[in-house]
Formats: C-alpha cells, structure tokens, sequence
C-alpha cells in the first residue's frame, strides 16, 4: 500500500469506528482486526501503519468526530507527515478542500470532561489518560523466577514483586518465555491491584468479577496453587479465555463459574460466607484504560455512569456475603470517576454497618477516599481506585 492508500484505508476504519461507538457497537480494536482479516493485501506493515494513523486519530480527537476524515484531519494537525498525503492519487483520500474542518482536539465531549473534573482528572492528569501506555508483564512465579528467568530483552524493574516494563509495542508474545506461561502480560497497577487482595495459600478466594482471567492467574501464583480460587463472571465467552490460559500458566487451582446476572448468589450458594476474599473488578467506564483503548471515551455518558454505579453496588453487595466474618472485600476499578470508586466504598461502609476500611500503605499511588488511586500521569499505570474493606469477624 502506499502511504496515502494507508491514510484512506484508516480514513475508512474510523468511520466505522465512529458509527459503532454511536450506538456501543463493537471496538476499536475488533473492527482493525476485521479490516486486517478481509484486506489480505495489506501485509504487516500496511497492517502495523494503519493501526497506528487509526489510533493517532483517535487520541487526536477529543469529542466523537463527524466523520473518519474530520479524525485524520485532525491528526493532520498536529502531524505535518499527513496532510501531503491527502493528494488525490490513486487509492489515497481526495486533496484537502478549503472549507474543510478538522475534528476538535483536548480531552473528551464536555459531560466527560465535567466528571474528570469532579473525580480532580484536570491537566496533566487528565493529558496522560491518552498517552501511549508501555508495556508491563508479571513473572508467573509458578513457573519462573525473577532471579533466574532470561528474557530476550531486559525490562525496567518496577515497583511490584514481579512486574518489569518494556516499550509499547515489544512482542513478548513471541518470547518462549511467554509460550512456556512463564510470563504475563499485565499492567503494573493491575498487579498492584491483585497484591490488595493479599491472597495467601490455602485460602478461599472469589474472583467475581474474572472476565479473561487477567488478575486470576496473579492470585493462582500469590496462593501457590493451594487452597480454592474462584473466577466467576457473566460473560461466557471471556470466561471460556481462562481456561486454556490458566493451562499455560500452570494455574491449576483456578476453577470457573459461569455466572447469571440477577443470581449470581444462586449459583456462588456453596460459598456463601466462607471466603476469605472475595476480589470485585467491576465492570466501569474504563476511564483509567483509555491509553489502551481511547475511542472508550466516545462511548462514555452520563447515563452510562450512573449504570455502572448502580451494577457496582450490587456487585459489592453480592460480594460481602460471600465474605466470611474477618474476611477481605477488595474494590478494584479501573475508572478514576469518583462516582464508580471512593463513592461506591463509601456507600458500601454506610449500609454495611461493621465493615471497617483497611489502609493500603503502599510505595505507589496516593490514598483517595478510603482506597489509593493510581494514575498514568501520577503512577506511569493504567488509572485504577483500589479499595480495601474487611468484615467484622
Ligand atoms: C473489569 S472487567 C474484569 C477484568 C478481569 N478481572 C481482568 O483482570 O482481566 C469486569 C467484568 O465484570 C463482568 N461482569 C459484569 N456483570 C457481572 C455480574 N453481574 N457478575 C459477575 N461479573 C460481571 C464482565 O463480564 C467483565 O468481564
């Protein structure tokens, strides 16, 4: 493909991208893949180009743009390399008209921009929710050590037990460090996120919330492969990512429950009040993921918002009485909304008389509420609120 041929190729993608983030369809990430899947020619690089002018657009744009032109216009802007590009050639995307106009930049439409202001993401804080995030893996003390394990590259040493960084983009699926499930691909916050539920060996723990595993398989290694771990979630097909994972990851003590949303203390009876923590990763707005996945904030409204709250709530309710007396409530999210973090803690607290809030006394993050927020721009993480409560025994 040529260069500009890339530009319009992209200029199409993002179109589609924006009439599916209009109506909460499929994402970003899903709909590249497809254009990859049904444009054969394209080889890796056109492929690895595309991508990376589609996801410039998007971190461009502040506000859901018009149309896939008015994103990569708005791209133009700020990178001189494009506009040259829009030439009228053949496959490439028609010379720029003079009364064309580029899609807005900054952060988000203004509603999402009052709410990250409301939860103190103004600025810089709120500038790096949309850098590009780097790329952090977990040594799966299952199957490697940090001391003897050699990886083709040498990441940077971060603060967690286990995690080292590299630059986006390397491809440690390639590793047979990573084939061998000795290594996982996994946020350094997330990891963070995974040490508050303190999961010991042994015990009896409840991923609600597990989607594809990502913090599961932590907690496997935290508990040495000894006692009961739960992953649970309503999902199936994310679900069904975790076992072949947990294979490769050596993490036999992780067993799957399918979950009904409305009864999902139906199904969890057996372990009503005998866990010893119980984990709600609950589902957010992902305002802390947008590096990751930026056209996130084109899905985002204030009804959406005030959803996840409620479903956060419920979750959190479900949770407790899974919890034995003296046992582990951890409230992990990966939105820096107030609304789905320090407020659902608090509100839990108020109607949950007894449960008392742990302090995480960490090297990273900063306490917010009675949790510790994470942030890009602060903690070089994705953006999480953690919180941490313990029944009364
Ligand atoms: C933030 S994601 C979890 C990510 C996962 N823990 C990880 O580390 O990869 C939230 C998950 O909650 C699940 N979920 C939504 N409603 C639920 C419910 N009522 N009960 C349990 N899980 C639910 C979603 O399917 C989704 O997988």
């Amino acid at each position: 493909m040529t260069p500009a041929a890339r530009v319009q190729a992209s200029i199409e993608i993002l179109d589609t991208i924006i009439d599916k983030a209009r109506i909460k369809g499929a994402p970003a990430d899903r709909i590249i893949a497809e254009w990859a899947r049904s444009n054969r020619y394209a080889g890796s690089k056109d492929r690895r180009a595309v991508r990376e002018l589609v996801y410039g657009a998007i971190r461009a744009c502040g506000p859901i743009p018009d149309t896939g032109r008015a994103a990569m216009l708005r791209l133009a802007e700020i990178n001189s390399e494009i506009a040259p590009l829009f030439d009228g050639s053949n496959y490439g995307p028609p010379a720029i008209g003079p009364n064309e106009v580029p899609a807005k930049g900054g952060i988000a439409h203004s509603v999402v921009n009052s709410l990250l202001a409301a939860s103190d993401i103004v600025g810089a804080e709120a500038g790096a929710l949309l850098d590009r995030a780097p790329l952090d893996i977990r040594i799966n003390t299952l199957k490697a050590s940090r001391d003897t394990l050699e990886l083709p590259e040498e990441g940077e040493e971060l603060l967690a037990a286990n995690a080292l960084r590299y630059p986006s983009g390397t491809q440690v699926e390639q590793w047979q460090a990573y084939r061998d499930g000795q290594i996982e691909v996994q946020d350094h916050g997330s990891q963070w996120a995974c040490a508050a539920v303190d999961a010991k060996p042994g015990e009896t723990v409840i991923d609600l919330c597990a989607g594809a595993g990502g913090k599961t398989l932590a907690l496997a290694a935290a508990m040495e492969n000894r006692g009961a771990l739960i992953a649970a979630d309503t999902d199936k097909r994310r679900l069904g990512n975790l076992p072949p994972r947990a294979e490769r990851a050596g993490a036999g003590v992780v067993e799957t429950i399918l979950l009904d949303p409305g009864k999902e203390l139906e199904i969890l009876a057996d372990y009503r009040g005998k866990a010893d923590a119980v984990l709600v990763d609950a589902p957010c707005s992902g305002v802390g993921t947008w590096r990751r996945n930026p056209e996130a904030r084109w899905r985002l409204d204030r009804a959406g918002v005030t959803d996840f709250a409620h479903l956060q709530s419920r979750l959190l309710g479900i949770a407790a009485q899974l919890v034995k007396p003296g046992g582990r409530l951890i409230y992990v999210t990966c939105s820096l909304l107030d609304e789905e973090g320090l407020s659902r803690i608090d509100a839990f607290l108020n109607s949950h008389p007894g449960w008392q809030a742990d302090t995480l006394d960490w090297p990273i993050g900063r306490e917010h509420g009675k949790g510790r927020r994470l942030t890009p721009y602060h903690d070089g993480t994705d953006g999480f609120f953690i919180g941490r409560v313990t029944s009364p025994a």
